[in-house]
C-alpha cells in the first residue's frame, strides 16, 4: 500500500507549489492587513470636509483659496533676494501647480468698470498651509452629474488635514464668508431668480444713497422708521406667534421714485435687493412660494408693477395663468402669507395702478403699508433744484418751484431738466418752458 501523506511529503515538486500558494497568500493577507491599517489608520489620524458646488459656502471657499494663494506669494517675496532659493521652495509647496482662472468684475465708486482675475485651485489635489497646518484640497468634477439648477458639471472640494486640527474648518469657513462679504461692502447685490434659486444679477451696485431720492415732507423717514422698527422686532413677532413679515405697497404715477427708492432704502439699512417679476414666464405657485422662502437674509423682496400680472379681474388673471406666467392669483396670496416661514421677510410691492388691485392682495398682513409716491410737490421741486445747484441755490429754487406751480411734472422729468442744465441753474429757469411742454398736464 501507498502511503499518501509521505507521498506528497516527499514529493519536491508538490512541496514547492504548496509552498509558494503559502507564501502568496502570506502576501495578501499582509497587504489586505497593510490597507486596513491605512485606512484606519486614516480614519483617525485625519478629518475631511467636502463642500459640493450647489453649496453656497463653495465659491465663498474658492474665492478665499485664491486669496491665500495670492497672500503667499506675498510673504514668498518678502523673502530677501538672496534666498531666491527659500521664495522658490515656499511657493511650490504650497501654490497649487494647475489653477483655474476666475474672472469678476468691479464696479468702482465713480460708476467706472474694472476686471480681475483671479486664481483658484484647478482640479485635482493641492496643499496649503493655514495657521501653522498643512490642509489639502482636493477638487473633483464630476462630468456624469450635472446640476440642474445651474447646468453645470457638478463639482466637490473636499478639505482634509489632521483630526487634531478640525475645529479649522468652522474658522475657514467663516473667514471665507467674511471675505466674501466683505467683496460687496457697500454695494447692494441685486438677486432674481434662475429657476428655484437667487442668483446675483449683473455687479454689485454701488448703494444709493437715501437723500439722492427725493420724496415729500417726511415720507422717506416715516418708512425707514418702520422698516427699522420691524428688523428689531423679531422676539416681539415670535413671541406673539405672529408670522415676521411686513408688506409695503409704494404706488403712484411713473417716474416718482418708487423703484430709486427702494434701491436707497436697501443702501440704507445694509440689505440686498431680490427683484421678483410675477410676469415671468414658466413662474408657478411652488416657485414662488419656494422662491419667497429661500430668499437671502438680508434682502428686500420687490415685486414690481404688480397690476400687470394681476388686477381686480381675476377672470384676466386666471386667463393670465396660461399666457404668461403660471402663478396664479391664490398662489399669489398663499405665497405672501409665507405659511411656515419665522424668518424675517420684507416684500415691497410698486405699481401705478392701485385702484387695479384686488383688495385681497392688498390687505393689512399682506400690505401693511401703503404710501403714495406723487408727482413732485413745491417741497420736492426746491429741494432737487438744491441739491442740484448747491445750498446757496435757495432763493432761485424758490423761483423755480412757483414758474412751476399748477403743473404737474413728476420727479423723474425734473431730474431729466436738471441734468441738461447740469451747469448753470439759471438756464434751467430760462428754459422750465421746456419742462413745462414735457409736463403731464393735459394728459
Ligand atoms: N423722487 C425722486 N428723487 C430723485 N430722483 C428721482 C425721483 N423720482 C424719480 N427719480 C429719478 O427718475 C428715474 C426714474 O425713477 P424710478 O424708476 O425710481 O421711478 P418709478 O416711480 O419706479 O417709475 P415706474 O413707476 O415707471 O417704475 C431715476 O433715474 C431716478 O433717479
Amino acid at each position: 500500500m501507498v502511503d499518501i501523506s509521505s507521498f506528497f511529503a516527499d514529493n519536491p515538486l508538490f512541496s514547492a507549489g504548496f509552498g509558494l500558494i503559502g507564501v502568496g497568500a502570506g502576501l495578501a493577507v499582509l497587504r489586505q492587513g497593510a490597507r486596513r491599517g491605512a485606512d484606519l489608520m486614516k480614519r483617525q489620524l485625519l478629518v475631511s470636509m467636502e463642500i459640493p458646488s450647489h453649496d453656497k459656502s463653495y465659491q465663498w471657499v474658492l474665492g478665499w483659496l485664491s486669496r491665500r494663494g495670492a497672500e503667499t506669494i506675498k510673504t514668498a517675496d518678502t523673502v530677501s533676494r538672496d534666498m531666491t532659493w527659500v521664495r522658490r521652495r515656499i511657493a511650490s509647496a504650497v501654490l497649487p501647480r494647475h489653477v483655474a482662472v476666475q474672472t469678476s468684475y468691479k464696479q468702482h465708486d465713480n460708476g467706472s468698470v474694472s476686471t480681475d482675475f483671479t486664481m483658484v485651485p484647478g482640479q485635482g489635489k493641492h496643499i496649503f498651509f493655514y495657521r501653522g497646518i498643512f490642509i489639502q484640497v482636493d477638487r473633483q468634477r464630476n462630468a456624469k452629474m450635472i446640476d440642474i439648477q445651474s447646468a453645470a458639471p457638478f463639482e466637490t472640494v473636499t478639505l482634509t488635514t489632521l483630526s487634531r486640527d478640525r475645529r479649522v474648518f468652522s474658522r475657514i469657513l467663516e473667514e471665507a464668508r467674511e471675505y466674501a462679504l466683505a467683496q460687496n461692502e457697500g454695494r447692494t447685490v441685486l438677486y432674481t431668480s434662475f429657476g428655484p434659486e437667487w442668483r446675483p444679477f449683473g455687479l454689485p451696485r454701488k448703494r444709493r444713497l437715501l437723500d439722492s431720492v427725493i420724496l415729500d415732507k417726511g415720507v422717506s423717514a416715516g418708512i425707514v422708521d418702520d422698516v427699522r422698527d420691524f428688523i428689531s422686532n423679531g422676539k416681539w413677532y415670535d413671541e406673539r406667534g405672529i408670522p415676521y413679515r411686513r408688506g409695503y405697497l409704494l404706488y403712484g404715477p411713473p417716474g416718482s421714485g418708487k423703484t430709486s427708492f427702494i434701491q436707497a432704502l436697501a443702501g440704507e439699512l445694509g440689505y440686498n435687493i431680490c427683484i421678483l417679476n410675477l410676469s415671468e414666464r414658466g413662474l408657478t405657485d411652488d416657485r414662488l412660494n419656494h422662491l419667497l422662502t429661500v430668499a437671502p437674509e438680508r434682502s428686500l423682496i420687490l415685486l414690481e408693477d404688480v397690476d400687470a400680472a394681476f388686477n381686480r379681474n381675476r377672470q384676466q388673471s386666471e386667463q393670465n395663468a396660461y399666457q404668461q406666467s403660471m402663478v396664479t392669483f391664490s398662489g399669489l396670496l398663499n405665497a405672501l402669507d409665507g405659511v411656515a416661514s419665522s424668518d424675517e421677510r420684507i416684500i415691497l410691492m410698486t405699481t401705478n395702478h392701485i385702484e387695479r388691485l384686488d383688495p385681497a392682495l392688498i390687505r393689512p398682513g399682506r400690505v401693511d403699508v401703503k404710501v403714495f409716491l406723487g408727482n413732485a410737490t413745491g417741497f420736492q421741486i426746491r429741494q432737487m433744484f438744491t441739491r442740484f445747484y448747491g445750498p446757496g441755490s435757495a432763493d432761485l429754487a424758490d423761483r423755480f418751484a412757483k414758474m412751476l406751480e399748477g403743473h404737474t411734472v413728476s420727479t423723474a422729468q425734473l431730474q431729466g431738466h436738471f441734468v441738461v442744465h447740469k451747469k448753470d441753474a439759471m438756464a434751467s429757469i430760462d428754459n422750465v418752458h421746456s419742462l413745462i411742454e414735457l409736463t403731464n398736464d393735459s394728459k
